[in-house]
């Protein structure tokens, strides 16, 4: 397995650095975004925070738009952001922005013509990591968070993956896809009409039947566009209220869906991924 460098940038004493890969869950080359900190050497290996992003994003948003990357190295936290689905001329692609390309959901398709391509699932939480791991000086201890789309990627992620992750955040998670616009045309393409299949990458579907889960921080902002049509927060918050779930869900006064919502909150979570991974 090779990867190829495409840029390198020093920040804040650290670096970051872009890599292009050949995917062999995804069936085509992939981009991917990783910050290392100052404190990350061979000699000191540093966990990481898997970000994943919303609709329409690459590897790029979130590393200039979030203001992350000083308190990541502040902290010694490494950060990797990935694409938000497999791209090239090979890969099947709607003229949708919500889906196809950007629009990957963190599923495993099972429907054609999407199913040669369309695993982000698998890539974000199985090929990715071991690729970081034998790569870069990072330890195994790994947090996942994200922003909308991504937000429903990293708590899907950290319920059915809880041993491998030790906290999850998200801003403005896309709660219960199986019962909003986004999610009902998402899931349907990706893998069928039967919801039966849903279940399994819906986080209130998936909490219904929890009374415990990993240590969980959800920022939310209340002039958030897409806050009552598509998010259904107020469905999480009711699950994690009657099952007395770990999870922090806080509302903002006048924060709409945009990262200058994350910019303004995105120190809490760095600072709460870091506590569990023991940097504090
Ligand atoms: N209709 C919107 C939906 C896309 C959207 O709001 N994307 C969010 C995630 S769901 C985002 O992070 N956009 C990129 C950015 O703000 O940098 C658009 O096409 O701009």
């Amino acid at each position: 397995m090779t990867i190829e460098n495409l840029s390198a940038n020093k920040s804040f004493g650290g670096w970051h650095k872009q890599y292009l890969h050949s995917s062999s869950v995804l069936n085509c080359p992939m981009r991917f975004a990783i910050y290392l900190p100052p404190q990350a050497s061979s000699e000191h290996k540093v966990p990481v925070l898997y970000w994943l992003s919303g609709l329409t994003c690459t590897d790029e948003n979130f590393m200039q738009k979030a203001g992350a990357l000083r308190i990541a190295a502040k902290l010694g936290l490494a950060i990797v952001a990935p694409d938000t689905s497999p791209r090239g001329d090979e890969v099947p692609d709607d003229e949708a922005y919500d889906l196809g390309q950007g629009a990957g959901f963190y599923v495993n398709a099972s429907e054609a013509p999407w199913d040669q391509n369309y695993r982000m699932f698998d890539y974000v939480n199985t090929e990715l990591p071991a690729i970081i791991e034998s790569t870069f000086p990072v330890t195994n201890q790994k947090s996942i968070a994200g922003h909308s789309m991504g937000g429903h990627g990293a708590l899907v992620s950290a319920l059915r993956h809880s041993s491998q992750y030790r906290s999850v955040s998200a801003f403005s998670p896309i709660a219960h896809p199986g019962d909003c616009p986004w999610g009902r045309k998402a899931l349907s393409a990706y893998l069928g009409k039967d919801r039966g299949q849903w279940t399994q990458y819906d986080a209130v579907q998936l909490l219904c039947d929890q009374r415990d889960c990993l240590p969980a921080l959800v920022d939310q902002g209340q002039d958030d566009e897409f806050l009552v049509e598509q998010l259904k927060i107020d469905v999480l918050e009711s699950v994690v209220n009657n099952n007395g779930l770990p999870i922090n869900i806080r509302r903002h006064a006048g924060y709409d869906h945009s990262y200058y919502f994350i910019a303004s909150f995105i120190e809490d979570h760095l600072t709460f991924h870091a506590e569990h991974l023991g940097l504090l």
